[in-house]
Formats: structure tokens, sequence, C-alpha cells
């Protein structure tokens, strides 16, 4: 055995454990620019846990991102010395303990206490082990006196503390929906997701799936958005389930079916879905068509696009081309009835399901990717029939990722005009300007956007 063998053994042997895998996982979200879901799967893969123990590392990884905010405030007032220096194996341990401490019945707090402290002394030394010992109970002592910023002196601050958010999101959202909404909102988006289905129709009916689902006891509610969706009353792995292989379903927020309906593509119709992996609306959109007409669909990433293919391999689309490409750089002889661009952005309407978006992204990531979302658009728009529509979408709140984009479009470009959604979607998913927009906390799904364009001439 050589000493690289050595080192790596040891390696892997430290973070043993649902915990240690958690620490793990948390000190590569801090140092990497990986996302948490990316090396979730990975570690998952790679480990031989149990499906409980995979339940519950899933659980601790997301909780302390989606709460990282508030356990760094309280470790940081505890702690004597700089937490955010910290060497970060202790830091991760300490907001592992202490998620568990705050948020999970389950964990008795002295189990919590005395695993992160084994744990640290394994990697850091006696010393870093007694310093966690003695900062974690001390915390447990105090846990129902634990003061927040006075948000009388400095709401920011109150705020993205106690609901765990970034100060620069918590300020533009209290300036845009003030108080007691940017509450709610970040109240929604500390709550675990919800899992709703869409029926594939290509293989199966709603019925038929209710059926299913009934003769297993899960539990579901309908959709209140469409009607080709359902919710799950509970968090469980549904994709080891029989009817999930053979395609009778896919795993979709609901919000993600409202461009495909504005799209309103028909059998036999060519459109073209810009940004297309992993495929979700390709493949609602496939489902719309009967698998009648043709679908391009285009991804810069091959990997992507791989899965993409897996997907609608799953679910027997079978009009559906694709391409490796940036969209950018795509030609056709021929143009198109329905366009979609369903834009890179920056996420921020998902965070119920992606917690560590809120840690990972900031305003620069904002700045920079609205002009390429523009330059989508407008090459999407390019590819458009006469008569044809286009649906822009994304799943992120923000205004310059979204109807800020198609206004500046619109006066740039006096060929198209803008299609109110009201026709298709209902109500109370419709803005005053005729944009589809969801809200965490106002429609119980993931934030998003979406707007109809038609080209004129
Ligand atoms: C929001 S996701 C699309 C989700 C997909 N429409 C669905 O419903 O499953 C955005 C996708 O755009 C792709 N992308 C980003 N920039 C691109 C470009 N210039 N050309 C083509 N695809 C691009 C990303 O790789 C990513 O897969």
């Amino acid at each position: 055995m050589n000493e690289s063998t050595t080192i790596n053994l040891m390696g892997s042997n430290l973070y043993e454990g649902v915990r240690g895998h958690a620490v793990k996982i948390l000190n590569r979200v801090d140092r990497t620019d990986a996302y948490l879901d990316k090396l979730l799967e990975i570690e998952l893969k790679n480990s031989n846990l149990s499906s409980l123990d995979k339940a519950l590392l899933f659980e601790i990884v997301h909780g302390v991102m989606r709460w990282m905010g508030r356990l760094d405030w309280i470790l940081t007032g505890f702690y004597k010395g700089q937490f955010s220096k910290c060497v970060p194996n202790v830091k991760n341990a300490l907001r592992v303990a202490l998620y568990q401490i705050l948020f999970l019945d389950k964990v008795p707090d002295y189990a919590a206490v005395n695993e992160a402290v084994e744990f640290v002394k394994k990697l850091q030394g006696q010393k870093y082990a007694d310093l966690a010992n003695a900062l974690l109970r001390n915390i447990i002592r105090n846990k129902d006196g634990i003061r927040y910023p006075d948000p009388e002196e400095d709401l920011v601050a109150y705020l993205s503390a106690y609901y765990s958010h970034p100060s620069w999101m918590v300020k533009r959202w209290l300036a845009r929906f003030g108080r007691e909404n940017t509450e709610k909102l970040l109240a929604a988006n500390n709550s675990k997701p919800v899992l709703a289905l869409r029926v594939n129709n290509l293989v199966t009916t709603m019925e038929e799936l209710k059926k299913l689902l009934d003769e297993v006891e899960l539990r579901y509610t309908d959709s209140k958005l469409l009607p080709e969706f359902i919710r799950l009353n509970n968090l469980v792995n549904i994709t080891d389930w029989k009817y999930f292989k053979l395609g009778y379903f896919t795993v979709q927020d609901e919000s993600t079916g409202l461009p495909v309906k504005l799209l309103k593509p028909e059998p036999g119709m060519r459109v073209l879905d810009l940004c297309a992996a992993p495929g979700g609306k390709s493949a609602f959109i496939a489902d719309m068509m009967k698998n009648e007409g043709e679908i391009v669909a285009l991804d810069r990433f091959d990997s992507r696009l791989k899965i993409l293919e897996k997907n609608l391999e799953r679910l027997k689309v079978t009009n559906v081309r694709t391409h490796a490409i940036d969209a950018l750089e795509y030609e056709d002889d021929r143009l198109f009835d329905r366009v979609l661009v369903d834009a890179p952005c920056s996420g921020l309407g998902t965070l119920t399901k992606k917690p560590d978006l809120k840690w990972k992204k900031d305003l620069g990531d904002i700045r920079k990717i609205v002009n390429i979302q523009y330059d989508l658009l407008t090459k999407g728009a390019s590819l458009l029939k006469p008569g044809g529509s286009l649906v822009y979408s994304t799943c992120t709140i923000e205004p310059e990722e979204n109807y800020e984009l198609i206004i500046k479009f619109l006066e740039k470009n006096p060929d198209f005009q803008l299609e109110p959604a009201g026709d298709l979607i209902a109500k109370d998913y419709v803005d005053e300007n005729g944009y589809v927009r969801t809200l965490p906390h106002i429609h119980g799904v993931d934030g998003s956007f979406a707007a109809k364009i038609t080209k004129i001439k």
C-alpha cells in the first residue's frame, strides 16, 4: 500500500456515519462551487448507509443549509473568539449538532453533543473536543433565552439572523414587499418542500395514477394550480416505485407546468426548447403534443442532455430531437411555431428545495446572468415564425431576470407583442400586467415567472 492510499483510506474512515458524511458534504459546500444536491448525490452513491440513515443525512444537510444563518448567529454569540474563522471540521460539526438540538426532536440533545464531541476529537484532537462540548452544553442550558438582533434597531439584521437569509436578499425583498410579506416569504422559504407529481398522459391517466397511489396507501392532494399535477402529503422516495420507472409520472414542482400551459403546444407543431435539460418541460410539451410533431431540445451541456434523454426515454417521449450546443449558436432553416426559453437563472424561487443557493448566490450573479438571459430571449425570438409564440420563463422572483427583461425586449422589438396570460392560466397566478408569477408564501409552490410574446409579422 503506498502513502497516498493510506491517507485516502484514513480520509474516508474519518468521516464515518451520518454526521461524518454530513460534515464532509458541508465542508465541500463551503469550500467549492459545487451545489448541495450534486455533493449529496455523490456521497449517497458511495456510502453504505441504510435507507433510514440516508434520509437522516438528507434531512441534516438540507436543514443546516436552510438554517445556517440562524445557527451561525447563535454559535457566534457563544463561541469564544471568531466563529467564522473556526476550523471547517469543527465549524460544520457544531452546525450539525446545533441543528439537531434546535430542530430535530427525534435526536436527544445529549446524543447530538456526544456524537459531535467524539467526531471533533477524532479529527481535531482533545482541545477542540473540549471546546465543542462546553459550547454546545452552554447553548443547551440557555436554549430558551437566545437573543436575536432587536428588530426596532436593525430590522435587516434581525430578519437575516432569525429567518436565516443573507442580508442583501432581505434588504431587496423588504424594499419590494414590505415587512409583513417579507417575513412570510422568508418563513415559506424555510419550510420543507412539497413533493408534486405530474401525470404522464402518454402512458397513463390521472385516474389510474391515483388508483395506484391508493393501493400503496400514499396520500395525496389535488393541485390547485393544474389538473395534471398532484401533491403527495409526505416526502417519500417515490423514484424507487415501479410506476416511476415505468414512466407513469415525473417529479416536478407545480409551478413548472405553468410556462408549458402558457406556451400551448399542439400536436403536429414544431417546437424549440432552447434550454431543455433535464427535460421536465420538454416532457410536458411532448405530452400536450401527444408525441406528434417535433420538439428540438437544446442544452449547452452534453452531460445534462444525457439526463434529459434518459428521462424522456422513461416517459416514452418519441418526438424530441436533441442537440448539445450553446443555443446562441444554433441555426435552423425552418422556423418554429413555438419557442420556450426556460432560462438559466439565480433560482431564488426554489429555496425550499435548494437552500444552499441562499449562500452561494450574490447580487453580482444576478447582474451577470441578466445579459445571458436577454441574449437567449433574443435568439429564441429570431427563430420564431410570424404568428408564432415564445414563452420566456424562470424559477426566480427577481424583477431584473423577469419582467424588466421582457419590457426591454418589447421596447426594442416592435414586431413582437405581449400576450396576457389570463386566457390560459387561472387568475390567481397572473399579475396585473399579464405575466405568470408564483410566490412561495402566497401560492405554496416555488417562485416562478413566465411571459408569452407573439411575433406579429
Ligand atoms: C432552468 S434550466 C432548464 C430546465 C428545463 N427547461 C426543465 O424544465 O427541465 C436551464 C438550462 O439551460 C442550460 N443553458 C444555460 N446556458 C445555455 C446556453 N447558452 N445554451 C443552451 N443551454 C444553456 C443549462 O445547462 C440548464 O440545463
